[in-house]
């Protein structure tokens, strides 16, 4: 009786504590209207709590409408160890106790407690907060999802104050209950309130079987996961918590992750089928466009400083000297540069002259420097086959244009067969077994310092004895040993002279347009040493220097076949001196 009043009295009821005092030796009947007096929505919630119990839980535990958990009041931290109730029917045969039961201690001494610090903590902690009662059930005690909810517990809440709005807002358990508290306490919808209030204890009283039950009795075999609306979670942690939320189907295996990329978000997520956008082909530019692209960089330099020497000038000698540096500066030549001011001089001396006449009279002089050199690569064909001896320094563009020239001939329907002659470096046998492979051309190729003119003898054999058109041999161009390259090159051309006299029938140099006046010494010791008859000028695109084939066009007098405006294999056109004056001149 002692520890009876004391928890009264803790429970904060002054009056009702009064009252048991009183009472020392029997125990007086509890004073029933009192206690109903003071809680004000004991009505309402006991009668529903009576149901619960009584009446089969199936059709009270249906889960409710989904606002239903929502709009119910928060349960008072002593829902909590009801959660593991037994099944209904258990409860009542459990608590047969009458109304007046004082075994309920902690029954007063949790409701009167709002306060979120005094809400039992889930679990482990109830041993010890009732120790009389019975271990709470191991479904209670682990807060994972698969923890069930008695069907017949109402889903009550806890207090607003106790609990976030959501799941995860949830306080650990150790900051929501002692572990004094605990005492099982009947789910009651609205208890939560009258808890607050202080008179959640009067309810139990008046009905204190469900409390006993709760408090004592297994749940496992009642509380089902697919009734969470029943679950008084919501005084629990975390993982009580999650066991409110519904889920009363069985939730379908997750979805897929969409693979990383674009997603479409309908119904749900789905990948969005990468649309295999062939990649659109480039729209052929024409042979002069491209050309003109490519001299880009020289005509802009060379038309701006034509632009700047005759902005708003008489045609004088000042002027005409002008010009000549400028031309002189973009390596057409001293020779072109005189061609071209000596033809402006000539019809437009002491007049107004734009730059834009003086770029046309430019572009004619240089068409007239050029058109000689601008001829067609001619084979014949009478030999069985016709040697195309490729030559120039390193770097220049010989392995690149053989495989551009085998291109265009294999695409003419002529065989062509590729000899690796420059045996010094692995990377120019690979890249040229490429080119071979790629234009279906066999490739003669031997190890790595082999013989050169060796390889070229035997590949000269292996071209006959196959019936190639053309046989196309790449050679060294190690200009850093003049003197071992140019007998290389001198051996090279003597054996294959042993098989055709004639041998090699074009010579063709490569030449690289942006090493500038150096061009014009490399086509001077190659066509010495190897008799080249034929020049490619190489890498007119994007370079400032286009300017020096004019030079060389008009020191050495070759023939250029093509000229190479970039890496791909349609990269090589033949050399057409009149596009090429416009366009380095700057004339549409
Ligand atoms: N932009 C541009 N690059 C080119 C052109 N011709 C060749 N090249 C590049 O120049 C580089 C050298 O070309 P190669 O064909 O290897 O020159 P090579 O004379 O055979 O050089 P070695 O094999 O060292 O003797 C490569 O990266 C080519 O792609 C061209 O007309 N324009």
């Amino acid at each position: 009786m002692a520890g009876f009043f004391k928890k009264i009295f803790s429970f904060g009821k002054k009056e009702v504590v009064e009252e048991r005092i009183d009472e020392t030796a029997p125990l007086p009947p509890i004073k029933w209207e009192a206690l109903d007096a003071l809680k004000p929505a004991a009505e309402q919630v006991v009668p529903e709590f009576l149901k619960r119990d009584e009446a089969v839980p199936e059709a009270e535990v249906v889960p409710a409408p989904p606002a239903e958990p929502e709009i119910q009041p928060e349960p008072t931290p002593i829902e909590e160890p009801q959660a593991p109730e037994p099944p209904a029917p258990a409860i009542p045969a459990e608590e047969p106790a009458p109304p007046e039961e004082p075994d309920v201690p902690a029954v007063p001494e949790r409701v009167p407690e709002p306060a979120p610090q005094e809400i039992p903590v889930p679990g482990p902690e109830l041993p010890e907060i009732v120790p009389d009662e019975p271990p709470e059930p191991a479904p209670v005690e682990v807060p994972a999802p698969p923890i069930e909810v008695p069907p017949t517990i109402p889903s009550a809440r806890p207090p607003s104050s106790e609990v976030g709005a959501g799941e995860g807002q949830r306080e650990p358990a150790k900051d929501l209950a002692p572990p004094a508290a605990p005492a099982p306490h009947p789910p009651l919808d609205g208890e939560g309130r009258r808890g607050a209030a202080g008179w959640g204890d009067s309810a139990d009283a008046d009905h204190p079987q469900p409390r006993a039950a709760l408090g004592t009795s297994p749940i496992e075999g009642e509380i089902k996961r697919t009734q969470p609306e029943a679950e008084p979670a919501s005084v629990e942690p975390q993982p009580i918590i999650a066991k409110i939320a519904p889920e009363p189907q069985p939730v379908p295996p997750p979805e897929p992750k969409p693979a990383p990329g674009k997603v479409t978000v309908t119904k749900k997520v789905e990948q969005k089928a990468e649309q295999q956008k062939a990649p659109e082909p480039a729209p052929r530019r024409s042979w002069f466009q491209r050309m003109k692209d490519g001299l880009a960089r020289s005509s802009k330099e060379l038309t701006g400083n034509i632009a700047g020497v005759f902005t708003k000038r008489k045609l004088d000698e000042e002027t005409l000297q002008d010009l000549e540096d400028v031309l002189i500066r973009a390596d057409l030549g001293m020779e072109t540069a005189l061609r071209v001011t000596d033809a402006l001089a000539s019809s437009r001396y002491g007049k107004d002259v734009s730059d834009a006449e003086v770029r046309a009279i430019m572009a004619a002089e240089v068409e007239k420097v050029l058109t000689h050199v601008a001829m067609p690569l001619e084979l014949d064909l009478s030999h069985k086959p016709h040697v195309i001896l490729v030559v120039g320094v390193n770097g220049t563009g010989k392995t690149t244009t053989i495989g551009k020239l085998a291109a265009k001939l294999t695409d003419g329907g002529l065989s062509v067969m590729l000899a690796a002659g420059d045996t010094f470096r692995a990377a120019a046998i690979e890249q040229l077994k490429i080119w071979g492979e790629r234009t279906k051309s066999p490739v003669i190729a031997s190890k790595i310092g082999a013989d050169a003119a060796g390889l070229a003898y035997d590949a000269f054999e292996k071209a006959k004895e196959a019936g190639s058109d053309v046989l196309i041999i790449d050679t060294a161009g190690r200009l850093q040993n003049k003197t071992e390259l140019m007998a290389e090159l001198e051996k090279i051309v003597r054996v294959l002279g042993k098989l055709d006299p004639e041998a090699p029938h074009t010579v063709l140099q490569t030449v690289d347009a942006t090493t500038g006046q150096n061009a014009l010494n490399q086509v001077e010791i190659f066509r010495n040493v190897a008799g080249v008859n034929g020049l490619v000028m190489t890498k007119l695109d994007g370079t400032a220097r286009g300017g020096i084939l004019v030079a060389i066009a008009a020191k050495h007098k070759l023939p250029v076949y093509f000229i190479g405006v970039g890496e791909q294999v349609d990269d090589l056109e033949p050399f057409s001196a009149s596009e090429f004056a416009r366009a380095i001149a700057g004339v549409a």
